[in-house]
């Protein structure tokens, strides 16, 4: 089938990748030019595993190319995906200024009947506005059949969870178009759910929601468990063995972050408010995050008293391990507080550096190494748990910095290996481990 992607961000490039290399013939467009140029050039815009690879094997067999030329990608294409941003307005609600400018430029361009379909996340309500959208725009006697198609890929696996995800859904106004774009899925031998427009835009936020609530809940036990002497870990492996919980998404850290879990917890909220539904439950789930993610440096100053000074490494930049994306990581509000604190921030990321360096211009140092980051350091962070920091040798935290004081947001390392090398470690729902002498 001809396929056109609108907004070629995380979700559109991988879709579009991976529909190519089932075999469809796919045309993306974004208004980014710099973007579609590097594209076209076979470099991504974006940091996640095997996509520059997809990217150019497809190009290679013609089966995929960027262009910023909407009008012409939208004439043509039998099926046109809207994959542009929906970020968070000010009062939380999705803005969706990006989908009403592409849904109009789709209706002023089409020269033929379309399905559209919908993968950005988008409040219950939206693929309906969107029709009106289009159709206002459209001169002649055109069909457009809308479909809700969200994704649920995450940043880091994107591409295993595209070829490999637990379902497909597909919410359309008529069952036509819910078959064609099931045959579209087909080659990635998935289940498919075939629903209503409305149930499948619920699907997408209750989906993320719930697995915001089993973070905030695991994180508010690891709280308890630090007060008690119980250890999370433990806790978490013995609960996720009962199926009916499962373990995935058990794991304590310094709470949620990413382009999505913050800002679709919100929208929710406001998606019930608007039908004055107060959602406490998910209300308190984004309050227990908010205060999750100052508890590592609330802890450091607990311990070592005030930090104006004192240097502060900070390991693991980006939201999770295996993406560049730094959107509401939980690194830039401890960096936010450690300089408010007026510790001195040295800061180390395996793929991350310009996007933090653009939000801190001049008050952090940006290491290339994590040597360089705890050389000398009076207190290290870690917000991200990247294989090569859950690999480093502990023994050179005790060799390199001032005094091996270390919190960690991930708990990457065994308390006993922090025992073994004397260090102070302080993890997340894990009792610390207090150095027996000091350097
Ligand atoms: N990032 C994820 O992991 C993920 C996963 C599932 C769902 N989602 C949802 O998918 C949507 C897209 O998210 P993303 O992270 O891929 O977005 P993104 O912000 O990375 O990219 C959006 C792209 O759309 C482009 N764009 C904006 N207006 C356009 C227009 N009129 N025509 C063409 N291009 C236009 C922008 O230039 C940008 O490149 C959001 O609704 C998000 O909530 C994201
Ligand atoms: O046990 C866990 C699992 C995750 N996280 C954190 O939760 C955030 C989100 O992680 P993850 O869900 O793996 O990444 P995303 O790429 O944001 O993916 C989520 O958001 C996407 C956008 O809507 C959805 O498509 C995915 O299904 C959904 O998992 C990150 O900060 C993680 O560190 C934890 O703290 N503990």
């Amino acid at each position: 089938m001809k396929v056109t992607i609108a907004g070629i961000g995380y979700v559109g490039l991988v879709t579009g990748v991976c529909l190519a290399e089932i075999g469809h013939e796919i045309t993306c467009v974004d208004t980014d030019h710099k973007k579609i140029s590097d594209l076209n050039k076979g470099e991504s815009p974006i940091y996640e595993p095997g996509i520059t690879e997809l990217i150019k094997h497809n190009l290679a067999k013609g089966a995929i190319r960027f262009t910023t030329n909407s009008k012409q990608a939208y004439s043509f294409a039998e099926i046109i995906f809207i994959s542009v941003g929906t970020p968070e307005s000010d009062d939380g609600s999705a803005n969706l200024q990006y989908i009403k400018e592409a849904a109009e430029e789709i209706g002023q361009s089409i020269r033929k009947n379309v399905i559209v379909v919908t993968k950005s996340t988008v409040p219950v309500g939206t693929n309906e506005k969107i029709k009106k959208w289009i159709e206002n725009k459209i001169t002649g006697r055109l069909k457009v059949s809308i479909v809700s198609n969200p994704e649920f890929l995450r940043e880091g696996s994107a591409i295993y969870d595209t070829f490999n995800g637990d379902r497909i859904i597909i919410g359309a106004e008529d069952e036509l178009s819910a078959n064609i774009i099931g045959d579209l899925y087909k080659p990635f031998d998935l289940p498919i759910i075939k629903t209503d427009i409305r149930s499948a835009e619920m699907i997408k936020y209750a989906s993320n929601a719930f697995l915001a609530t089993k973070i905030s809940f695991i994180n508010e036990i690891a709280n308890i468990c630090e007060k008690v002497g119980a250890n999370i870990e433990d806790v978490a492996q013995g609960i996720g063995k009962d199926s009916r919980i499962g373990s995935q998404f058990l794991s304590a850290g310094i709470g949620y972050g990413g382009s999505c879990f913050p800002k679709d917890t919100k929208a929710l909220v406001q998606i019930a408010g608007d039908v004055h539904h107060r959602f406490e439950l998910l209300e308190s789930v984004i309050k227990v995050n908010n205060v999750q993610r100052n508890r590592l440096v609330h802890k450091a100053k607990e311990v070592l008293g005030p930090l104006a000074g004192k240097k502060a490494a900070i390991l693991g930049l980006s939201f999770k391990p295996n993406t560049d994306d730094i959107r509401e990581a939980a690194s830039i509000s401890m960096i936010e507080q450690l300089l408010a604190e007026k510790a001195e921030v040295f800061a180390f990321d395996p793929v991350v550096n310009g996007k933090i360096k653009a939000l801190f211009p001049e008050n952090i140092k940006l290491c290339t190494s994590i040597d360089e980051a705890i050389t000398k350091a009076d207190l290290c962070f870690i917000a991200t748990e990247w294989n090569e920091i859950k690999e480093y040798p502990l023994v050179k935290f005790k060799d390199l910095m001032k005094e091996p004081f270390i919190f960690d947001g991930r708990n990457c390392f065994q308390l006993m290996e922090a025992e073994k090398f004397n260090l102070n470690y302080y993890s997340i729902g894990r009792e610390p481990v207090i150095a027996k002498y000091s350097n």
